[in-house]
């Protein structure tokens, strides 16, 4: 009786077993393919009985296998037709070699070969590389251009290439109205735009980062600022403050946020504006250059203590549902500070202002972000010229005891008015003179010789702004503390 002749088989069995035998009818086959340089597939079986003739015999179709390999087993194969460099193939016959004879063929994986990539596929590649690249150099572009524009921005803010209101800027932004003359004309055109209006010849001033007119929404008299276009910037960040659900600026001493909007001219430009509260006299330059013969010791007083009390209720974090972040200004000068119609101080413009988070520890390594507009000079402590490395954030710690300092030399400006037959003077005016002089290098060589503003006549106010001026910012006392040296003078009976 002839032994029935059988190969083992892997993965490629007619029973659809995963590890069996099969009828040898012809060779038995090992078959190893390298997938990766990890993962390698061995499979195994019987190869039907090899006929003579085309190359792709018909063979059963049960086995599921590619005649190429048939060949490859046989006398007439021709082993460069082996395309696939990860494929081994062994065969044996069971007639010479013995039952289940590819049992004992030996294969091991050799290296893997990272096989070549197809051309439809190195097209592909070489399609997605180069739409990378443009986007690449197109944000490096962008990136790069408003790199120029902030830098432009901050030149601005120095005080270089501030424009005078015939500039261009000024003529663009005139440009968007109806240009009709005399009366008012709709300059936004959506979300705030039915209720605003706001006229050509009603421009009220122009800052560094805007061009202010006067106009009205829903009625009532605002003050509009139209932010310069590579301001965008001092426009995100004081939206961003108003409109954190955490903060709460309602206050007396705050000049009243209204709204703020983003829209495209009719000429397609993008307009950023924000409304506030019209305060018809103006910033505390405008007020005490226009009234400085009457402003005496009283009113003085009054604008002091208004003015610590807003610094004051900035710096202070306030808990509970009508609660706010503490907040640093950062750039309180006589033009960001207005006068209300009582006589009082309110404190705008908060480009520059920073938001501590309230959860947020007290910590003083707690480094915050620099941020890239300048403040204005005149103003600006001495840390900020001397010792500020301006790669590096500020605690807010230092935020804060800058905005003493700054509100020290605005107390000293309410208090050297009073009876001072000269107007109006500015502080540092007597030291740095004419003001085109002011810029980064003048106030550093200024600071260093470790200078602050003379006693003025009016000297009750005297002791505490000096002590809102002290040259280390570790020393200064806090707004809080200012507030009740105030109030404590106001509470003693006149002598
Ligand atoms: N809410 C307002 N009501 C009335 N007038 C305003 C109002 N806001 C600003 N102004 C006027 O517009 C001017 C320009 O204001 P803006 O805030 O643009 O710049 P600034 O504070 O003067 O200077 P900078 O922004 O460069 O520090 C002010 O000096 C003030 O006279």
């Amino acid at each position: 009786m002839t032994e029935r002749l059988e190969c083992r088989c892997y993965h490629n069995c007619p029973n659809g077993k995963l590890n069996s035998t099969c009828p040898a009818l012809g060779k038995c086959y090992i078959h190893l393919e390298s997938v990766s340089h990890k993962e390698h597939e061995l499979r195994a079986g019987c190869l039907p009985p090899h006929k003579k003739g085309p190359k792709k015999s018909n063979f059963d179709v049960n086995f599921s296998f590619n005649a190429t390999f048939i060949d490859q087993c046989h006398e007439n194969v021709d082993h460069n037709d082996i395309s696939n460099q990860n494929l081994k193939l062994l065969c044996c016959d069971p007639v010479k070699d013995g039952n289940l004879c590819n049992d004992r063929l030996n294969m091991t994986p050799e290296a893997y070969v990272q096989p070549p990539i197809a051309p439809e596929l190195s097209m592909a590649i070489v399609i997605v590389i180069s739409i990378g690249a443009t986007c690449g150099i197109l944000l490096f572009g962008t990136l790069f251009h408003r790199f120029y524009e902030s830098r432009k921005c901050k030149a601005k803010a120095n005080g270089h290439g501030v424009s005078d209101f015939n500039s261009t800027e000024s003529t663009r932004l005139m440009d968007t109205t109806t240009g009709s003359g005399r009366g008012t004309s709709n300059l936004a055109r959506r979300t705030i735009a039915k209720d605003l209006s706001v006229s050509t010849q009603d421009a009220i001033g122009q800052g560094r980062f805007g061009s202010v007119f006067s106009g009205t929404f829903r009625f009532d008299k605002v003050a509009i600022k139209y932010f310069y276009p590579q301001c965008e910037d001092s426009f995100q960040n004081e939206t961003a403050i108003f409109h954190k659900p955490t903060i709460n600026l309602r206050d007396e001493h705050i000049v009243g946020f209204v709204a703020s909007d983003i829209f495209h001219s009719p000429q397609g430009e993008i307009k950023r504006i924000i409304v506030m509260d019209f305060i018809p006299a103006g910033s505390l330059r405008d007020f005490m250059s226009r009234n400085a013969a009457k402003i005496d010791e009283k009113h003085s007083l009054k604008m002091c203590e208004s003015l610590v009390k807003g610094v004051t209720f900035l710096h202070m974090e306030i808990n509970g549902q009508q609660g706010k972040e503490s907040i640093a200004h950062r750039d309180l000068s006589n033009t960001s500070v207005m006068i209300n119609p009582n006589g009082l101080c309110c404190i705008g413009d908060f480009g520059r202002a920073y938001a501590r988070p309230i959860r947020e520890n007290a910590d003083e390594s707690n480094q915050k972000p620099v941020f890239s507009r300048e403040p204005t000079l005149l103003y600006a402590p001495p840390e900020h010229f001397l010792t500020r490395d301006p790669l590096r954030g500020q605690t807010f710690e230092e935020m804060t005891a800058a905005d003493v300092w700054s509100m020290g030399l605005l107390l000293w400006e309410m208090t050297y008015i009073v009876g001072n037959v000269n107007g109006y003077i500015p502080a540092y005016s007597m030291e740095t003179g004419i003001a085109k002089n002011r810029n980064f290098q003048f106030m550093h060589s200024l600071h260093s010789q470790k200078i602050i503003p003379q006693k003025p006549q009016f000297d009750i106010l005297y002791k505490t702004t000096t002590q809102c001026l002290t040259f280390r910012w570790q020393d200064r006392i806090t707004s809080y503390k200012a507030l009740k040296s105030l109030q404590e003078i106001y509470s003693k009976p006149p002598a």
